[in-house]
C-alpha cells in the first residue's frame, strides 16, 4: 500500500516547502487542482525538478480532450494523471491511449458517480490503472464519506489499482487501511497539521504495515 500526499491550498514555493519536510514518508506528490489551475502545469514541472525520485500526480480531473491534456501533463513531469469516471468513455480510452505512448498512468476519479458499482466495472475493462473513490471537498462539507464506496470497488475492480481520497486523517486511516485500497492520498490529513513531518511519518507507517 502506498501513500500520496495532496497538495491543495498552496502555492509552488509552499508546496516545495511542505515537500521537503515529508518526502521521506510519501510515495506520490499530488499537484491538486486548485494548484494546477492557479499555478498551470509549471506546478508539476517545477516539484518533479525539485524531487525526481518522487512521482508526480496531476489532479487535473479531466473531463474532456483525455488524449491532449495526458500528453501535456506527461510531458510537464507528471507520472500519473487523473480523468473523471463521469465523463465519455472515449475521453477515458482517449487518456489510457496517450498514457501508454507517454509511459504514464491514468487514475480515474470516481467523484460524484452515482452508479459506482457499475461504472467502476465498465471502466476497470478500459485498462486504466487506478479507480479512485473520492469524496471533495463539497461532499466533505456535507458529512459525506468515500468509505462505503471503497468496500464497493475493492468488491467489483479486478484489473486496476483502488485508491481512496477525501478528509482522510490519522484516526481514520486504520479503517482505511483495513479495506485494503493500493493508494492512500492525504491532503489536510498532513498539510493541515502543525507537525507536518510526524502525521506524514506515522501515516506512512501505518500503511507500509498494510
Ligand atoms: O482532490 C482533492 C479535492 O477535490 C480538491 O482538489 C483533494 O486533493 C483530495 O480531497 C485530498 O485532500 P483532503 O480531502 O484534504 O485529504
Amino acid at each position: 500500500m502506498e501513500l500520496q500526499l495532496a497538495l491543495d491550498l498552496v502555492d509552488i514555493p509552499e508546496a516545495k516547502e511542505i515537500v521537503n519536510e515529508v518526502a521521506e514518508y510519501i510515495d506520490i506528490v499530488e499537484i491538486g487542482t486548485p494548484v494546477v489551475i492557479n499555478e498551470g502545469l509549471r506546478a508539476v514541472k517545477e516539484l518533479k525538478e525539485a524531487f525526481p525520485s518522487l512521482r508526480v500526480l496531476a489532479d487535473l480531473k479531466i473531463m474532456d480532450a483525455g488524449g491532449y491534456e495526458v500528453m501535456k501533463a506527461s510531458e510537464a513531469g507528471a507520472s500519473i494523471i487523473t480523468v473523471l469516471g463521469v465523463s465519455d468513455d472515449s475521453t477515458i480510452r482517449g487518456a489510457v491511449e496517450e498514457a501508454k505512448k507517454q509511459n504514464t498512468k491514468v487514475m480515474v476519479d470516481m467523484i460524484n458517480v452515482k452508479n459506482i458499482e457499475e461504472r467502476a466495472r465498465e471502466i476497470d475493462q478500459m485498462g486504466v490503472d487506478y479507480i479512485c473513490v473520492h469524496s471533495g471537498y463539497d461532499h466533505q462539507a456535507a458529512g459525506i464519506s468515500s468509505f462505503d464506496d471503497l468496500l464497493t470497488i475493492k468488491r467489483v475492480v479486478k484489473q486496476a489499482k483502488t485508491a481512496i481520497a477525501g478528509g482522510i486523517k490519522l484516526n481514520t486511516l486504520p479503517q482505511v487501511i483495513a479495506a485494503g485500497p493500493d493508494l492512500v492520498i492525504v491532503g489536510g490529513g498532513i498539510t493541515s497539521q502543525a507537525d507536518k513531518r510526524a502525521a506524514a511519518s506515522e501515516m506512512k507507517q501505518l500503511v507500509s504495515k498494510a
